[in-house]
């Protein structure tokens, strides 16, 4: 946040302008009730010291609120939800369909983020959490607790301990860092979203998890006490391609990440896995004990597989270390505000719901279906799509977990419900209102033919549990794809 935001949002007495469809700004001070109620647009809502502060923020926009020592809560609708609580109090937020943000003061802070947007803003001396994924950015900001990081297919660290946020990101897969703000823009985006009256600092470093020695500089300089890790190359048929890169990318980063937490005494990691660990699944759904490893059809998987085995070692050897791997099936969907959301550097996206989406606006100008030859009812292959904002929440269950638990621990993450590429399509045009060329074409390398997941033991232990709707998730793909249509 700049110094104009800071200054728009501290003054004592309540500040109030109300737009329409734009922005919504609420500024309430003292000790009284704070109240916003925003529109369509993006609406913030800052409250005063030790009063109640309640945000409701409707519409499809941008809905924030930062409450003093007291109760903080925030209600948003199908837009983004931030909802910051200081002090000492309680901070809720509840989110619609899209992101959902809880940021408290010395109690639990959370963020959860998707493979768009990730933003978290934590508070004073408790847990402080951010989980960003896939192509997109992440964001969080914890007070003197245990902060968190993670890339996309870069790197990302994440730092508390006062200092803020780091993310540390190669940009492979992302546009680097651009001025004025010398951020990535979709980091830019995140760091606009999460702006309260109490602003997560935010320190980006422009580099890759392989490099040992920068790394290293990063965790001296910034207090991290939590690592969420989901940097890395993600796309199977290109793993099949180029296999040195995926390993080699793969795990040194994964290892140079360990050796480099190991030695600054920062010893709590969220990992992201994969459900293709297991291969041609022999039983659905599948849960966390079928076998992984010899069956795996693809590079990327096996780096996925390699990754737990070191962490698994590292946690037995070492009884401090707490990791909690999780196995993603199909993460999809964007942030439903609509700013956030995978945008392949490449601008040629390789996973099914990006490729769709550009198909849709004309980008791209018919879709493969890789096989409809598949031992399916429909002939083509099925996974268990999951809305990313549903994986996102999936991190922060995750983090608490590992905060009061060591050794090693696995969990898929997934809605157990078997969609196959056909449905997908058919729900994509629903959400898009046309009808999407099609061409059927050989089967990919490295495909399975089926996956889907028991959710049971996060269900049981986590307490996590994916509610966005298959619509949902194509919804917020297309939003993101009519509101970018060149990307960021
Ligand atoms: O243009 C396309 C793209 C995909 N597909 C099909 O759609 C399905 C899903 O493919 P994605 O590439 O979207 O996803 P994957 O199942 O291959 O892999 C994804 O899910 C995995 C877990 O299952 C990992 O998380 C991985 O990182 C992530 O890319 C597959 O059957 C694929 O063959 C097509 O038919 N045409």
């Amino acid at each position: 946040m700049n110094d104009g935001d800071r200054k728009g949002v501290e003054r004592k007495g309540v500040n109030v302008k109300n737009g329409d469809d734009g922005v919504s700004v609420m500024s309430g001070g003292g000790d009284g009730v704070s109240m916003k109620n925003g529109g369509d647009g993006v609406s913030v809502m800052n409250g005063g010291d030790d009063g109640v502060s309640v945000i409701s923020g409707g519409g499809d926009g941008v809905s924030m609120k930062n409450g003093g020592d007291g109760v903080s809560v925030m209600s948003g609708g199908d837009g983004v939800s931030v909802m910051s609580g200081g002090g000492d109090g309680v901070s809720m937020k509840n989110g619609g369909d899209g992101v959902s943000v809880m940021s408290g003061g010395d109690g639990v802070s959370v963020m959860s983020g998707g493979d768009g947007v990730s933003v978290m803003s934590g508070g004073g001396d408790g847990v402080s959490v951010i989980s960003g994924g896939g192509d997109g950015v992440s964001m969080k900001n914890g007070g003197d607790g245990v902060s968190v990081m993670s890339g996309g297919d870069g790197v990302s660290v994440m730092s508390g301990g006062g200092d803020g946020v780091v993310v540390v990101d190669n940009c492979i897969n992302a546009k680097p860092p651009q001025p004025p703000s010398h951020l990535p823009p979709s980091l830019e985006r995140v760091r606009k979203l999460v702006a309260t009256s109490t602003p997560p600092s935010l320190h980006f470093y422009h580099l890759s998890l392989q490099d040992r020695q920068q790394l290293r500089m990063v965790f001296d300089k910034h207090c991290v006490k939590v690592v969420i890790h989901f940097a890395g190359l993600k796309a199977v048929g290109e793993s099949v391609k180029r296999p040195l890169d995926y390993y080699a990318n793969n795990l040194t980063s994964t290892i140079t990440l360990l050796q480099v937490m190991n030695e600054v005494g920062c010893r709590v990691l969220v990992f992201s896995s994969s459900s293709t660990v297991y291969g041609p699944a022999t039983y659905f759904p599948t849960d966390e004990d079928h076998p992984t490893g010899p069956a795996i059809t693809n590079p990327y998987g096996r780096t996925k597989y390699f990754c737990e085995q070191v962490m698994k070692d590292v946690a037995a050897q070492d009884k401090r270390w707490s990791v909690v791997v999780l196995r993603y099936f199909n993460p999809v969907g964007a942030h439903s505000s609509g700013l956030l959301g995978d945008d392949p550097v490449t601008g040629r996206p390789v996973n099914l719901l990006p490729s769709l989406a550009h198909v849709a606006a004309g980008r791209k100008k018919v879709f493969h279906i890789f096989g409809e030859d598949w031992d399916t009812p429909d002939g083509t292959c099925i996974r268990d799509f999951m809305h990313v904002m549903d994986l996102a929440e999936g991190h922060v269950a995750a983090l608490e977990h590992a905060h009061t638990h060591t050794g090693a621990s696995v969990f898929n993450l997934g809605r157990g419900e078997g969609v196959s590429v056909r449905q997908m399509i058919q729900a994509f045009e629903r959400a898009c209102g046309c009808s999407l060329p099609c061409e059927v074409v050989c089967r990919r390398a490295g495909d399975v033919r089926r996956t889907t997941c028991s959710g049971d033991r996060a269900k049981a232990v986590l307490g996590w549990r994916p509610y966005r709707t298959l619509d949902d998730m194509c919804r917020d793909s297309w939003l993101f794809q009519v509101n970018n249509p060149h990307g960021y």
